[in-house]
């Protein structure tokens, strides 16, 4: 028996590699390719081709619904989803902390299981499990994130999520000179917990993010680099499965790497 899935945000940027991923998988079986409301249907890549999210969800019966849309649509994706029973792999970004804890109470009134994770990449878990174990010894600490120029939220959920790991060890502490001014308005970057992150956006990029500590005489910078899309292609075959699996929402996807 394979895993049948159904993708969000098929024709996008990451959509159209999670359909060649899931296609060369024989363990997974794709059943509906969905598109922006209102897209026309037609059969495509040998799955039909939606521009509704319930109507695809309720007619092909997919286990589990890969999201790879909008911040603008993700949420509601996800909520159809979660209430006609089916799994959701979300990679969609800018998901707010109430949107995470309002989604996390709706997998557990329904007994299925969700994950969303903000990057897929494995070397981009390790950069947040690294800038962790960082934080504990090198507080002073700014995060910059660099991104193509199509991207719609900023900071990146990236680096939202490597400023929630890095406040999980990093000492209470105030960075910077206390008298600091911005003499152009947001030159010192959005505050996260406490310290900075500076977004870049760049035709040419992909995305990139470099987290940087200073202490007495020295820095150090962990970086890591996503060159194409195929470098997230890994992790969400790893969420497809892993997602068959729990129950609740898992957010991030250094829970489920162990
Ligand atoms: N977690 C991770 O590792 C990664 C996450 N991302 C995130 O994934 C998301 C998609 O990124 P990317 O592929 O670059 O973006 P794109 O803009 O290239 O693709 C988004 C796709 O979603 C479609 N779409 C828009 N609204 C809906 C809707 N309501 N229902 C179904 N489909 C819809 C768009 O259609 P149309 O073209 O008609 O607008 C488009 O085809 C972003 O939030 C990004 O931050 C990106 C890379 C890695
Ligand atoms: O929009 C993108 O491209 C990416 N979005 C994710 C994010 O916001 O962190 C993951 C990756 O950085 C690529």
């Amino acid at each position: 028996m394979t895993i049948k899935v159904a993708i969000a945000g098929s024709k996008g940027k990451m959509g159209v590699e999670a359909v060649k991923m899931v296609h060369a998988d024989e363990a997974f079986t794709l059943v509906a390719e969905i598109g922006r409301p209102g897209s026309v249907y037609t059969e495509e890549n040998g799955a039909p081709y939606f521009g509704d999210v319930a109507e695809a969800l309720e007619k092909t019966k997919p286990d589990v619904l890969v999201d790879l849309t909008t911040p603008q649509s993700a949420k509601e994706n996800m909520e159809t989803a979660l209430r006609l029973g089916v799994r959701p792999v979300v990679g969609t970004t800018g998901f707010s902390a109430a949107d995470i804890e309002s989604l996390d109470k709706l997998c557990r009134e329904k007994g299925v299981g969700a994950i969303i994770a903000p990057n897929f990449a494995i070397g981009a878990i390790l950069m947040m499990k690294f800038a962790r174990e960082a934080a504990k010894y090198m507080p002073h600490v700014e995060i910059i994130e660099m991104h193509h120029d199509q991207k719609l939220d900023a900071p990146s959920g990236t680096a939202i999520k490597t400023a929630e790991m890095i406040q999980e060890t990093r000492p209470e502490l105030k960075q910077g000179h206390p008298e600091e001014e911005e003499v152009i308005d947001g030159a010192r970057g959005g505050v996260v917990n406490g310290f900075r992150i500076h977004s870049v956006r760049l035709p040419g990029l992909v995305a990139h993010q470099e987290v940087l500590f200073g202490h007495t005489g020295q820095t150090l910078s962990i970086r890591h680099d996503s060159i194409n899309r195929e470098s997230f292609m890994p992790g969400i075959r790893l969420a497809i499965n892993k997602v068959m699996e729990i129950e609740g929402l898992v957010y991030g996807l250094d829970q489920i790497m162990e």
